[in-house]
């Protein structure tokens, strides 16, 4: 696995790949790699010739009481891991790769209000134009002909897929299905911050959902009903509920009677992390 530190290495490179006819897949990350990342790379694997992986914790997604410095850096590792894996280029930017004025003095872009207000971007303001500024800026520095995310950042999956279309970024984006714990728990670098006692409770907001989902499945359609008693379970079980919705997967608004294509999305904390999780759910 070849290691590119600068913008310009990069470009080169792969740009001379591109044009040898390699198909190029890419999948970004914040490194502190588990299973759920290392099977986005396996499904890059078999999309392209060539992976690249970068690990970049980006500060502009991060809010001002949130853990920026916190995040896990476990780069040896995770090195060793997609070397295991047989990734062929890590990038590893700086902040001044990324930001060479500084993250305050630099253009974003932002996907519309409509998509990034509501879920996560409701208690995180500003984290999805971080998040769609970075991506961009990698696609731009990586130019990969297909890009891999993970359905456990579903909201993330559909601001960047939205971004690709409305910027007409000739980018195929693929979406990976969540990897779990044994117990449930989906696999997340910040699972680092809970105890061994709270990744078992942890597993509940999994249960929970899971519940809520086999309602719906059977006809329940009192939608404010079952979010109020999901709520109150995962108050019961020590977490302070940041939102549990359940939305359409199209636009993410609440789901009505007789929606069809339905998604069930948490966020809450447990301790210090703050999880999030989400199941689709398909009605006939
Ligand atoms: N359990 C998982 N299954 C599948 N994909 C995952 C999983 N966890 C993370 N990903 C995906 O990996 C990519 C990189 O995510 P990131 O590095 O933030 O990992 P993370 O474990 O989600 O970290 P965090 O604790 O910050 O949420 C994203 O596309 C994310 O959706
Ligand atoms: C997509 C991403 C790497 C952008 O920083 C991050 O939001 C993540 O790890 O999901
Ligand atoms: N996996 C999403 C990155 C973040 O929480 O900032």
């Amino acid at each position: 696995m070849q290691i590119l530190n600068n913008k310009t290495d990069a470009q080169q490179q792969l740009r001379a790949l591109k044009q040898q006819g390699k198909r190029i897949a890419f999948v970004p990350t914040m490194g502190n790699l588990h299973e759920g990342h290392l099977t986005l790379v396996h499904q890059a694997k078999q999309q392209a010739d060539i992976v690249v992986v970068s690990i970049y914790v980006n500060p502009l997604q991060f809010g001002p009481n949130e853990d920026y410095s916190a995040y896990p850096r476990t780069l040896e590792k995770d090195s060793q891991q997609l070397t295991n894996e047989g990734v062929d280029f890590l990038f590893l930017p700086t902040n001044e790769t990324i930001y060479p004025r500084g993250k305050e003095h630099h253009t974003t872009v932002k996907v519309i209000d409509s998509l990034t207000n509501k879920l996560c971007g409701a208690s995180r303001p500003g984290h999805f134009t971080g998040v769609t500024t970075v991506v961009n800026i990698l696609f731009n520095i990586i130019q990969p002909n297909v890009a891999i995310f993970g359905k456990k950042d579903f909201q993330q999956l559909m601001v960047i897929r939205r971004m690709t279309e409305d910027l007409s970024l000739p980018i195929e984006i693929v979406g990976g299905d969540i990897m779990r714990e044994k117990n449930g728990l989906a696999m997340s670098s910040r699972n680092g911050y809970l105890s061994s006692t709270e990744k078992d409770k942890a597993a509940h907001l999994r249960a929970i959902i899971i519940a809520t989902q086999k309602q719906i499945e059977a006809g329940d359609t009192n939608f404010s009903g079952l979010i109020r008693h999901a709520k109150q379970q995962l108050e019961n079980d020590g977490f302070k509920v940041d939102y549990f919705s359940i939305v359409r997967t199209d636009d993410l608004e609440p789901a009505i009677k007789n929606d069809k294509q339905l998604l069930i999305a948490a966020a809450a904390w447990l301790g210090k992390p703050r999880l999030i999780d989400n199941q689709e759910v398909f009605l006939k």
